[in-house]
């Protein structure tokens, strides 16, 4: 059995070349490496699974990378471990993962895994938390911008603040019942939090089978510094949850879109399923 080891050679703004060594230091399993390129990285990691009989996947970049990874396995199911050396790495920080290198290999190459919920969003994987709105117009930018990592990312804030497109009427179909909204954002969150760490949805579970739809009403900057904390009670004039497993939004008009921290094009109308027990983590 071997080990895959995916590297995305642009994430975040790390070298991870030493990786590799630490790695090799710590198993005796074999250790094919992959280096993503940007072009056509599923089907090239959908071939090494393929090929190789594999008793983990490590991966070495952001939520971006691991989607990649996940959507090369489709339906078969080995474990990841997660090396979080995005610019974000909402995922590992949701899954209390540790951000330092040794500590995190340890984890990776450990025993102890996790099954977790991914939703189905358009047909696309989504791990962690997609939104329509503000975030996702930030996104856009950053992704326009020549910055890149936690810098570049808090620089985009303040002009995309001024230049925002909101506030959107969403219409919000779950199972149960239709809703007409105002707001500046609507998330779909399969996590706690934020890739910079803002915690939205304190009391939501990866593993639950439900995921929660998060209508943020207003720019409220003191209800945004309330994220900061773990437990943060947002005000209901602030952030509306639907909790549910299925679920269809419309919009008036075009509205910018992102899945795990990457841009996807502005739309009108999104449909989200919960994908439950989807992938295995290995945790700490
Ligand atoms: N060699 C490469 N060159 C350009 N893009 C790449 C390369 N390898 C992977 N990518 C792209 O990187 C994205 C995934 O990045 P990921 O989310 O893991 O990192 P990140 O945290 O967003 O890091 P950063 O913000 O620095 O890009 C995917 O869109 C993927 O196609």
């Amino acid at each position: 059995m071997k080990i895959l080891l995916v590297i995305n050679p642009i994430s975040g703004d790390s070298n991870k070349e030493s990786l590799i060594s630490s790695i090799k230091q710590r198993t005796s399993s074999k250790i094919e490496i992959f280096r993503t390129t940007g072009k056509d990285d599923i089907k090239k990691i959908k071939n090494l699974i393929t090929e190789n009989e594999l008793e983990r996947i490590l991966v070495a970049g952001g939520d971006g990378t691991i989607k990649l990874v996940a959507e090369a396995m489709e339906d078969e199911s080995i474990p990841i471990g997660i090396l979080p050396l995005g610019s974000a790495n909402g995922l590992a920080s949701d899954l209390n993962l540790p951000l330092e290198q040794e500590a995190f290999i340890k984890v990776a190459l450990g025993d102890k895994k996790k099954q977790i919920d991914a939703i189905n969003i358009n047909d696309q994987l989504c791990l962690h938390i997609s939104d329509l709105g503000l975030n996702a117009e930030l996104i856009k930018e950053y992704e326009q911008g020549t910055f890149r990592g936690k810098f570049g990312y808090a620089l985009q804030t303040i002009p995309t603040l001024f230049n925002t497109e909101g506030p959107y009427d969403f219409t919000i179909k779950t199972n149960d019942k239709t809703i007409n909204r105002k707001g500046i954002m609507l998330a779909i969150a399969n996590s706690k939090q934020f890739g910079t760490g803002a915690v939205v949805n304190a009391t939501g579970e990866i593993d639950d089978g439900i995921f929660e739809l998060l209508l943020f009403k207003k720019l409220d900057i003191f209800e945004v510094l309330k994220t900061l904390k773990k437990d943060a009670q947002l005000s209901p004039e602030f952030l509306e949850v639907i909790p549910t497993k299925k679920a269809s939004i419309q919009t008036l008009k075009n509205v910018d879109f992102q899945i795990d921290g990457e841009y996807c094009k502005a739309l009108k109308y999104v449909e989200a399923e919960i994908l439950p027990k989807k992938l295995s983590v290995f945790i700490s």
